[in-house]
């Protein structure tokens, strides 16, 4: 049976829907029809102290199971997921605008390998024994308490369960706030854990914009935060963290580079351009869009990526055979066909694209720049749309200098048949997450983040668990003491 778009209620707190109407309306518009498909209420002085309330209390608990009982749920939840992969695919449609097509198999599969993986490891977490002699030292991983987690609105259901499951895993209890474009799919999340034996009040959503974010992050009982947003927001909320020397975790925008050389193979070099700047419309953080290619290769290069375009199906994201979706709002509309105007503006030459498509809902053909120098705004700004730039280069020394010319630090790619030259470009890539021969991927084993602005720490891998824990050091004396006077 497929979900309601509408949900049950806007928060889920302690294991039940709960309503609060005092609150300010959110209406989520379809991307597609541009009107309003559901609406919940951003959450109430009341609501966020129900929530961290149930949330404090629930932790103790969970985190005295062991952690084999809790990756028991984990996996229970990943099965449930997995099971109703169609119906969450069709409501993160609703949500974003994304194409079934990929959100079959990227958004609520993705949440699954999350809660699976971590579900796994939750039970060979552990500490160290360390010998001093007769004396001897152990650590114990313990849980933080109290997570809060904040999301983006282009994964709603992935960046809900990329937080949860090392959360949950290492003991902790979350609340988690999805983006206020994107409220639907995190409240599935919540419900499925909880029907998979989540205890009540382990894993919360409060919907809500800034402000809820804050006072979340402000309460003495939360022990971290986790953000995926802009990097204005991050270093908002890291300053916030701050106060409270809390934990962070963050994960913020990019202008990350793909650089394509002379001896890459063409169909795969233009398959990872397509991939890092057109999936989910261009709205994802990794994307590679300053695309750097050398000058032998680039015509080539402009026009097997200009024929493969045309294999464009725009239309009704619930469409399957629909493979390039609307950006999600009337907004990310505006921001991105702002810096396609600022594009042609500074001298860039539009190969392609540029214009909003003559229909209802927020669709944007995929754009192609070429002749873009660094200085260009659409080199320099994190755009999060379907814009992509072509940047030519002569050799590997100027390139890396021009790709690592940036603030930012997500990602990088190369692509070249030349082994040794991958390897040194990857070693100098100042990014928290490279590629060599693709793009984009990001299976849950492999850590994922950002370095310089970013973000700070790892999501996923077995590297997540050090965020969502700290070591406890046991000082074990087998001697007398021996003390001064
Ligand atoms: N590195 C990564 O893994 C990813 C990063 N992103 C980045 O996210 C951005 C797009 O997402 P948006 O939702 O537009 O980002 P945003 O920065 O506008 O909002 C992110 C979240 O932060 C909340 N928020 C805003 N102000 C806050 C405050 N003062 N205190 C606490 N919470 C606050 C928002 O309500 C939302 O839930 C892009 O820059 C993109 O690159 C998106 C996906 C993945």
């Amino acid at each position: 049976m497929a979900y309601e778009i509408q949900p049950k209620a806007s928060h889920f707190i302690d294991g039940a829907y709960v309503e609060d109407t005092a609150g300010t309306p959110i209406r989520v518009i379809c991307p597609v029809s541009e009107e309003e498909i559901a609406r919940v209420y951003a959450a109430t002085p009341a609501i966020i102290e129900q929530a961290l309330a149930s949330a404090k209390r629930a932790q103790v608990a969970w985190a005295a199971m062991t952690g084999t009982e809790r990756g028991r749920v984990l996996r229970r939840a990943a099965d449930i997921i997995r099971d109703r992969n169609y119906d969450l695919s069709v409501l993160e449609t609703n949500d974003t605008g994304k194409p079934l097509q990929e959100t079959l198999v990227a958004d609520a599969t993705s949440a699954a390998d999350a809660l699976e993986y971590f579900g796994g490891l939750a039970g060979a977490l552990t500490g160290e024994h360390v010998q001093l002699g007769e004396d001897f030292v152990y650590t114990r991983r313990e849980a933080l308490g109290v997570c809060v987690g904040i999301g983006a609105w282009n994964y709603p259901t992935q960046i809900a369960a990329w937080k949860g499951a090392p959360a949950l895993a290492c003991g902790n209890a979350m609340v988690f706030k999805p983006s206020e474009t994107t409220p639907l799919c995190a409240l599935k999340v919540a419900e499925i854990l909880h029907e998979a034996g989540a205890p009540a009040g382990i894993y919360n959503v409060v919907q809500g914009m800034g402000e809820v974010g804050h006072a979340l992050i402000t309460d003495p009982r939360v022990a971290k935060v986790s953000l995926t947003g802009s990097v204005p927001t991050g270093r908002k909320v890291y300053a916030t963290a701050a106060e409270g020397i809390r934990h962070v975790t963050m994960e913020l925008g990019g202008k990350s580079p793909l650089v394509i050389f002379d001896d890459a193979d063409l169909e795969d070099a233009v398959g990872g351009a397509i991939l890092g700047n057109f999936y989910s419309s261009g709205q994802v953080c990794s994307n590679g869009t300053r695309v750097f290619v050398q000058k032998g290769i680039k015509d080539a290069f402009l026009k097997r990526l200009a024929d493969r375009l045309q294999d464009v199906k725009m239309g009704d994201p619930l469409d399957e055979s629909v493979n390039f979706g609307p950006l999600v709002n009337a907004k990310q509309l505006d921001i991105v066909q702002g810096f396609i105007a600022k594009g042609i503006e500074e001298g860039a030459r539009l190969v392609c694209g540029g214009e909003r498509e003559k229909r209802a809902g927020y669709f944007l053909q995929p754009t192609v720049f070429a002749d873009v120098s660094d200085d260009m705004t659409i080199a320099r700004d994190e755009i999060f749309g379907p814009v992509l730039s072509v940047l030519d280069f002569e050799d590997e020394v100027e390139v890396l200098a021009r790709a690592n010319n940036t603030d930012f630090g997500l990602a990088a790619g190369v692509f070249t048949n030349d082994l040794g030259r991958a390897h040194r470009m990857v070693a100098g890539f100042e990014a928290g997450t490279c590629y060599i021969n693709t793009y984009n991927l990001a299976p849950v084993e492999a850590p994922f983040g950002g370095s310089k602005l970013s973000g700070v720490g790892r999501e996923n891998s077995k590297n997540a668990v050090d965020h969502y824990s700290e070591m406890k050091s046991v000082y074990v004396s087998m001697t007398a003491v021996e003390a001064p006077f």
